[in-house]
């Protein structure tokens, strides 16, 4: 078992397959991403599964695909069903833009894939086109309803800002409740990669605008999920996620690792090692001995907070989020 100096259980690894995405969203990356890590720096799908085995024999128990746009990366359902036919107990998810959803929805299904996080910002295709810099929305969409045809779990994340979608939380969430869908409301996170001008909605304000509309109670954190819940008067649950805050921290389980094999204990630290070139040369002792280390020296809490709050110069798109 993966057991960190805090006592906490690590068992739940998100991954990112690729930095490379389909959308510029403009709280995410700049325009023009500077630096692609090259080709031949990925893990192949056969090295990651070297590694995720490790992971589960230690006792991982959820893995998340990310990116980027996981959905870039050819023969993502193959390295889904070599996870599946290993564990087939795992609780397999992935997040994703679902601009490609429609057409790989029954692959993921059939290859064991259990459910996906979308990022829905708008149902209004010239924000979405504002947001992510191109027309993406129809696509989106037709994403989402073929995921649900085919059976798989959907939860929606938004990311509200002021003067860009705000006036949309109510219809956005609607959308996702006639679906049976869940929603998370995600506070922006500054970040040098974005646009400069984007102001997030903080949660308190994100609050005040639901209530105009519903009634609801406060359930607090679900076990080690980032999320604070809220469930509204007919039953429905919505979430809010303040990653600036730490309250969740005492209950995390998570590491991630990027497209190139750095291992990082904590989103938006800096510090990372590497099982790259470990796995690479065959080298699993290696790389297991790197996996022991990273969640030994995993930081209590994040360090945004309070007067000498630190940010990072790691941007989403490279952490998986
Ligand atoms: N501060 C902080 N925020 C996190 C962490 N994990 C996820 N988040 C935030 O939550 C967002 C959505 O995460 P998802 O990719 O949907 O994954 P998840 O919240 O683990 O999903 P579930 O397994 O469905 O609960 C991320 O982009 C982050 O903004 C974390 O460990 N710390
Ligand atoms: C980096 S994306 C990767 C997966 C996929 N491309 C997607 O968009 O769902 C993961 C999550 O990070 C969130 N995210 C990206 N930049 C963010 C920011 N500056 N503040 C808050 N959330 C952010 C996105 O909204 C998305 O839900
Ligand atoms: S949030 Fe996801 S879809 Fe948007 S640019 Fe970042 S990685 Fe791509
Ligand atoms: S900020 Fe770091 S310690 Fe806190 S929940 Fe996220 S990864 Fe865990």
């Amino acid at each position: 078992m993966l057991i960190d100096s805090y006592d906490r259980v690590v068992d739940y690894i998100r991954i990112s397959v690729t930095e490379r995405c389909n959308f510029r969203c403009n709280y995410c990356m700049p325009e023009k991403p500077f630096s692609w890590v090259p080709k031949e720096n990925l893990l192949t799908f056969e090295e990651l599964f070297e590694f995720v085995k490790v992971c589960i024999d230690e006792g991982v128990k959820k893995i998340r695909i990310t990116g980027g746009e996981p959905l870039l990366r050819e023969g993502l359902d193959t390295f889904i069903k070599m996870i599946y036919d290993y564990a087939p107990e795992i609780d397999l998810a992935m997040t994703t833009n679902a601009f490609l959803l429609k057409g790989a929805a029954q692959k993921l299904k059939d290859a064991g894939l259990k459910r996906i996080n979308v990022s829905i910002d708008t149902l209004k295709p010239e924000v979405a086109r504002d947001i992510a810099g191109k027309d993406v929305l129809e696509n989106v969409l037709a994403g989402v309803e073929e995921a649900l045809k085919v059976g798989l779990k959907v939860k929606v994340n938004m990311v509200p800002m002021k003067t860009v979608n705000a006036e949309e939380i109510i219809d956005v969430l609607e959308y996702c409740k006639a679906r049976g869908m869940s929603i998370r409301f995600i506070e922006y996170m500054e970040n040098q990669h974005a646009k400069a001008e984007i102001k997030g909605l903080k949660s308190p304000e994100l609050l005040a605008l639901l209530r105009e509309k519903y009634s609801f109670s406060d359930d607090g954190f679900d076990g080690a999920s980032p999320s604070h819940y809220y469930t509204m008067d007919d039953g429905y649950r919505f979430g809010i996620i303040e990653p600036y805050e730490d309250d969740f921290c005492k209950q995390c389980n998570r590491i991630r690792l990027t497209a190139e094999g750095n291992l990082i204990p904590c989103l938006y630290f800096d510090e990372a090692m590497s099982i790259g070139e470990a796995v690479k040369r065959g080298d699993i002792k290696g790389a297991t001995a790197v996996l022991k280390e990273v969640v030994r020296t995993k930081p209590e809490k994040n360090r945004w907070g309070g007067e000498d709050g630190e940010s990072s110069n790691r941007a989403f798109y490279e952490t998986g989020g």
